[in-house]
């Protein structure tokens, strides 16, 4: 396949601008006296991106970040201010909550309905039906009337609709959030063979869980700009840590002013993980964890200023993302509140006794500040997350399903009346 033919989707200097009257009545003056009375509102800036074709790419970013509106232009629901779109193929796509229902009419009316307007002919519709309402488990309530639907059971027919058509390209915006657990497992399944049958699946989720066990490539939004675009893990903790820098500027906030006052900002980070490497119990350094020994986790930090309460931590998880275990120096069994001196190099030890099966297991740390001190931990300030810091095997010499072993042994087999 040609580098052209490869791509399912351009989207090149992209742009949507609102705008935004304080009152309805400033529209008709500004078209009376043509002197300009709205602000613009950029939803989508300066967008660009390319998405192959069989690709399954996850676009994530806080509420009001652009999402839905990239979506929808892509979709060809809404129309752009600047830019270029180019969508090669048939798309399908299952916008917010089942928007094009028609909400007095049955669900089997609607499945009729949404396939016409995705393109099918009738019959082939009536063809699909049953596929359709068997997908979508709904078949009790199919000949009653969609207003009487829960906004999870619209999602799972909207879901079921879209995903029958055998689209070139399915965008889906989250309409999979209310849906129950077993049809989003279900949805997922079919999201992954829709991209291996060569299509193309974009979809917006607030799950990085989602992102990394669906997606080939993540796209992060913030005010309607690409920050982020590229391998799902990287940017799942870009945003993490975004988050996480956002949620520490909450807790400033709320604490007494005196703590607010003696807590500098705009100044480079007080303290930073300089290495972090795994030994085994004769201090070589290892890449592999044996379930039979323990470990130190040697956590490296330089204090580039005074720090009076630390917590410096860890966790482990899949390639996935799937987090398996956490701890700190404040959070461990026996915490302990860690302050740093300006200048000082320290090395952070934990003991490790791993209880994993077979697999790559990611290593991620973090350097955190008490700003309320260690005695009520609840406002923190992140002064450094390092994903992935080191990838480490860990070998299990027993053989168990799932990701940890929990030793449980066999008690008794007794016979019981009941
Ligand atoms: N019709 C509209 N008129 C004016 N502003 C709008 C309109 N639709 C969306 N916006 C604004 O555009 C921005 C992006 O909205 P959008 O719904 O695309 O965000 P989103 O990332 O999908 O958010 P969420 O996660 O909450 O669904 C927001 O600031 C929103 O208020």
């Amino acid at each position: 396949m040609s580098e052209a033919n490869k791509v399912a989707i351009r989207v090149s200097g992209l742009g949507k601008m609102y705008r935004m009257y304080s009152k309805p009545s400033d529209v008709l003056m500004e078209l009376l006296t043509r002197r300009k009375r709205h602000r613009e509102h950029w939803a989508v800036k300066d967008v660009s991106f390319e998405v192959n074709r069989g690709e399954v790419v996850g676009v994530i970013g806080r509420n009001g970040a652009g999402k839905t509106t990239l979506l929808r232009i892509i979709a060809g629901t809404l129309d752009k201010t600047v830019g270029q779109v180019d969508v090669k193929g048939r798309v399908s796509a299952i916008m917010v909550l089942g928007t094009g229902f028609n909400m007095d009419l049955t669900g089997r009316e609607n499945i009729l309905l949404g396939g016409l307007c995705l393109g099918m002919t009738h019959e082939e519709v009536e063809g699909k039906a049953g596929e359709i309402i068997a997908f979508s488990g709904l078949k009790e309530f199919i000949d009653s009337p969609c207003k009487e639907y829960s906004s999870g059971m619209v999602a799972r027919l909207a879901f079921s609709i879209a995903a029958s058509v055998d689209p070139d390209i399915l965008i889906v915006d989250e309409a999979l959030s209310t849906g129950d657990m077993i049809f989003n497992a279900k949805s997922y399944a079919r999201m992954r063979e829709i991209a291996r049958s060569g299509a193309t699946v974009l979809f917006v989720t607030h799950s990085l869980q989602q992102i990394y066990d669906l997606c080939d490539k993540a796209i992060l939004l913030e005010r309607g700009s690409v920050v982020a675009m590229g391998e799902p893990r990287t940017v799942g903790y870009l945003y993490e840590q975004k988050v996480h820098e956002e949620m520490a500027l909450l807790n400033e906030a709320n604490i007494p002013s005196m703590q607010i006052a003696s807590f500098e900002k705009d100044i480079a980070r007080k303290a930073e993980v300089v290495s972090v490497s795994l030994f085994n119990q004769e201090g070589v350094p290892v890449a592999h964890l044996l379930d039979s020994e323990s470990y130190k986790l040697s956590i490296k930090i330089r204090a580039n200023q005074g720090v009076k309460s630390a917590s410096i931590g860890f966790d482990i998880r899949t390639q996935t993302g799937v987090q398996i275990y956490g701890t700190s120096t404040a959070f461990c069994d026996n915490q302990k509140d860690v302050s740093l001196e300006k200048g000082n190099i320290y090395d952070c030890v934990f003991v490790l006794k791993p209880i994993l099966n077979n697999g790559t297991y990611f290593i991620s740390v973090a350097i955190a500040e008490f700003l309320s001190g260690f005695h009520s931990k609840e406002h923190y300030s992140l002064i450094q997350f390092v994903g992935d810091a080191i990838t480490i095997e860990a070998k299990s010499s027993s053989v168990f399903p799932g990701l940890v072993n929990l030793k449980s042994a066999f008690f008794s087999l007794n016979l019981n009346d009941l």
